[in-house]
Formats: C-alpha cells, structure tokens, sequence
C-alpha cells in the first residue's frame, strides 16, 4: 500500500451472509481508499460488525469513500468513523517506567531508601561511577523550542510534543535509548543554551528539533562546544546524512557520477545548509542553492556554494535536486528535468509529490516520509553513547550516510526505516569513528 495522509477507521455492519464484506471493500476501492487491517467485532446471526481501517489521500477521497458506502444500502450500514492517528496519541505516546519490580520490603529498600544511599555515596566519590548506576549514559533530551515544528513552522513546544515524543519512541524502539522531550518556552538563543546547559547532567546526549534558523545554528555551536557531551541538531545533521545516503545511492542508480553531478538546494535553513555542506565535504563539486531569504543564501555564499535566484533556473541546472522549504507544492511539475533525481523533503507535505514528479520525468523521486532522519538519528546517539564519545564530529556522521548507503536495497534509494539492520549498522560505524 502507498503511504497515504488520512488513515480513519470505520465500524461497519453488513448482513451477515457471504458477499457483504466483498460489496464494502468494493466501494472503497472505487473511491480510491486503500483498506488496512479488518478486525471483526461481532459475529451476530442478522449481522456482522467489523472496525475497517481506510486509508486515503485527502479529506475529499475520504468523503467519496463513506458516501459509497452509506449508498450500498441492502443492510449495510457505516456506524462511526474515527481517527486512529489522534486515538493513538491519547495519554501520550510515552512514559516513565521502572527497570526494577518493587514487591517486596526488601525490593524497596534495595531499589530506595535506604539501600539507594549507598550508591548515591559511590557516585560523589567518584563522578564517573554515574554512567554505570544511572541511566544517565543511555538516556538524550529532546529538545525543542516549537519553532520550527515539521514544515508546520512556529506552533510553540508543546503543540510539537507529539513529534517529539515520536522521536522518543523510535529511540526506544529502534536502538533501546530513553528520549526525554525537553520543551523549552524560551526562544532567546542565549537563554536556550543555559537552560540546556543547567539541565545536561542527567543526560548522555543531547538531541536539538525543530528549532528554526537562523538561531539553531548558534544554539547548537554553543552547545557543542559548552558541554562535553554529543549534541545534534537534527534537522540539520540528521538529515544531511540520510540526504547524503540517497543521493549516494541515487547517484549509482541513475549512473551519475557524483563528482561531476550539479546539486540543487531549494530551502537553505536548518536542514537544507547542512545538507549543502554535507554533499561538499563528501566531494560533490557543484552544489547550487536557492532560498527566498537573501541571509540564508549569504550562509551558503559563506561555506563556498553558489547560490541563484529563481527555482525554475535551479531546477533546470540540477541533476539532483533537494528541497527542504517546508512549502507544499512549491515545485512544478512542468519544471521537472527528465532523468532528473528529485527529493523533496518537506513534512508532513513535500515540495512535490513523488509519483507526479516520476510522471513528469524524474528517475528516482522520493519525499520527507522515506528520506527521513529517522534513519540517522537511532544509530547515530547510539553509536555516540556506546563510544562515550564526547562530540558527533563529521567523520561519524559521514561513516552514518554511507552505513545507511550501504543498506539500501538495489533499486531503492535508502533502507525501510523499520529494519533493525540500518540502525545497527549506522550505530557500530559511528561508534568505529568516534
Ligand atoms: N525528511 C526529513 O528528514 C526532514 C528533516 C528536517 C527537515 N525536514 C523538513 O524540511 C522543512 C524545513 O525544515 P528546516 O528545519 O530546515 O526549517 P527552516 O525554517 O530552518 O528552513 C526553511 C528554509 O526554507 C526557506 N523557504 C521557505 N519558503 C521558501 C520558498 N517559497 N522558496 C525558497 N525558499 C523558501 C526559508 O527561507 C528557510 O531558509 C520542514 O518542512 C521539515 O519538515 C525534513
Ligand atoms: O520529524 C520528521 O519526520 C523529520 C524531520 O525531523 C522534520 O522536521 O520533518
Ligand atoms: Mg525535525
């Protein structure tokens, strides 16, 4: 199934005979919905009552789908249709839980007080003993001021919590590491880093989100070189090494010898800076950007990149384009090169859709959901914390994109976020450069 943006379930009765489930699946097909899981809920003798889960492309499709439905008529009736992105997010997608059991009296007084004293001793004699008997070296803040929430823009900390606790969860789950958001309510650069500063004790690492340029450059610099243990900006680094890992893989895909390729950056903020600099350092000789704020193209203009004015004269050049904007929509389809590679990067909505940018030419084209930092990021502090390493530098991160490179199944542009193998791999080459 194609990734779809609206995913609702239904709770549907249809007679209970055979050919009913059929008619259903039928009129969804015809709006255009894709159907995920089917779970039946009742099994009566008159009827049956399944909770059926739909995908679609937008509000309008997922209109045409119900309608198809309530008009089959013939006892077939759509009862309710719900959310499952928002029901899956209530109470939060994360929590605090205990490593040890606490049943016992002696359970208690080994896991509290008065046992736990001893280790508090232990660790003031000597500091280091923290990494061992605290969570303190598996655990990274995630920390965000909300301004620069996905493509979404300033929507404030708390509004990006569920991308935050998000990026907890694919911690947890892809390499074991606790992710604590940090929601910072402050936008002054000078009172982020202090605020960071006062709280990394109880931390191993230091994971920056969603923090919009100029001021994340400055945030993250200082933080880097303050604290001595490893900080990321993810939307800068994070994304520059899986950006690097496609262009990589689309560069042996579609034949083009990278050192001869001309790369176009649409977005020159967080994401799209790093990732000029990203394909420099790797080697790619002609990288050329464009952005409608002219200090963003002095950044570029400073590191050594070129930059023009106009999209269309962009799109024209590259042979790789990337666009990281945050803008829907923001490149034409008649724009589109033939052969061209084209990454638009943009969530939750890119630059353009990648089916109608292979229709209009592309060779490979992907957007923001598949070449996404979350093949980055997992291993990466993974890699950092197993190292104790004090810094991220841009040979790990460079060892990163070629880990996740190396993944990539012939003919895809990177691996699927969902296997372990990637985030392994990435976590044992940073750890090998650190
Ligand atoms: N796929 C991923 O892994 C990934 C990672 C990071 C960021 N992103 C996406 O990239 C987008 C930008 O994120 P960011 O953190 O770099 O934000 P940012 O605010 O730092 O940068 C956005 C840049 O785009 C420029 N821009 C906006 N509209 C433009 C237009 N019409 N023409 C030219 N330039 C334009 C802005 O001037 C700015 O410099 C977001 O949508 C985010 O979701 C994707
Ligand atoms: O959060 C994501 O899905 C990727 C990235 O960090 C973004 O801001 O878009
Ligand atoms: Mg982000």
């Amino acid at each position: 199934m194609a990734d779809r943006n609206i995913i609702r379930s239904l709770v549907v009765e249809t007679p209970s005979f055979p050919g009913n489930l059929g008619k259903v699946a039928t009129a969804i097909g015809l709006s255009g919905g894709d159907i995920g899981d089917i779970e039946t809920v009742k099994v009566g003798v008159a009827s049956t009552l399944r909770n059926i889960t739909v995908h679609c492309d937008d509000e309008e499709q997922l209109e045409q789908v119900l309608d198809g439905i309530r008009r089959l008529g013939d006892g077939i009736r759509l009862h309710a249709v719900s959310d499952d992105v928002l029901r899956a997010h209530e109470g939060g997608k994360i929590r605090m839980k205990s490593r040890l059991d606490i049943r016992s009296l002696a359970d208690l007084r080994r896991v509290y007080t008065p046992g736990v004293a001893d280790v508090c001793r232990e660790i003031h004699k000597d500091p280091e003993k923290a990494r061992h008997y605290t969570s303190i070296a598996n655990t990274v803040a995630i920390v965000t001021d909300g301004t620069a929430i996905l493509g979404l823009g300033d929507i404030g900390p708390v509004a990006g919590l569920p991308v935050m606790e998000g990026k907890a969860a694919l911690l947890d789950r892809f390499v074991g590491i606790s992710g604590i958001p940090i929601l910072l309510s402050t936008q002054d650069p000078e009172e982020m880093v202090r605020t960071v500063k006062n709280i990394a004790p109880g931390f191993g690492g230091i994971l920056l989100e969603d923090i919009s340029s100029p001021r994340c450059f400055e945030v993250e610099e200082r933080l880097k070189r303050e604290l001595d243990i490893p900080v990321m900006h993810d939307d800068q680094h994070g994304t520059a090494v899986v950006t690097l890992a496609a262009v990589i893989t689309a560069g042996q895909n579609a034949g083009v010898n990278l050192k001869n390729a001309v790369v176009g950056q649409i977005g020159l903020g967080a994401a799209g800076l790093a990732i000029c600099r990203m394909l420099m350092d790797y080697g790619v000789k002609q990288v050329i950007g464009a952005d409608k704020s002219t200090k963003a193209k002095e950044r570029l203009w400073n590191i050594g990149g070129e930059t023009v004015d106009g999209l269309e004269e962009l799109m024209e050049r590259a042979d790789i384009v990337v666009a990281t904007t945050g803008v829907s929509g923001l490149i034409r389809e008649e724009w589109v090169q033939k052969g061209q590679v084209i990454l638009a990067l943009s969530n939750p909505k890119p630059e353009i859709e990648p089916d109608v940018a292979r229709r209009a030419g592309a060779a490979y084209a992907a957007d923001g959901r598949s070449v996404n930092n979350l093949l980055g990021f997992p291993g990466i502090f993974r890699g950092a914390l197993n190292a104790h390493a004090k810094k991220i530098t841009r040979q790990m991160l460079v060892a990163a994109a070629i880990a996740i490179a190396e993944c990539t199944k012939e003919g895809d542009l990177v691996p699927h976020p969902l296997d372990p193998k990637v985030h392994q791999a990435v976590a044992r080459a940073v750890e090998k450069h650190a």
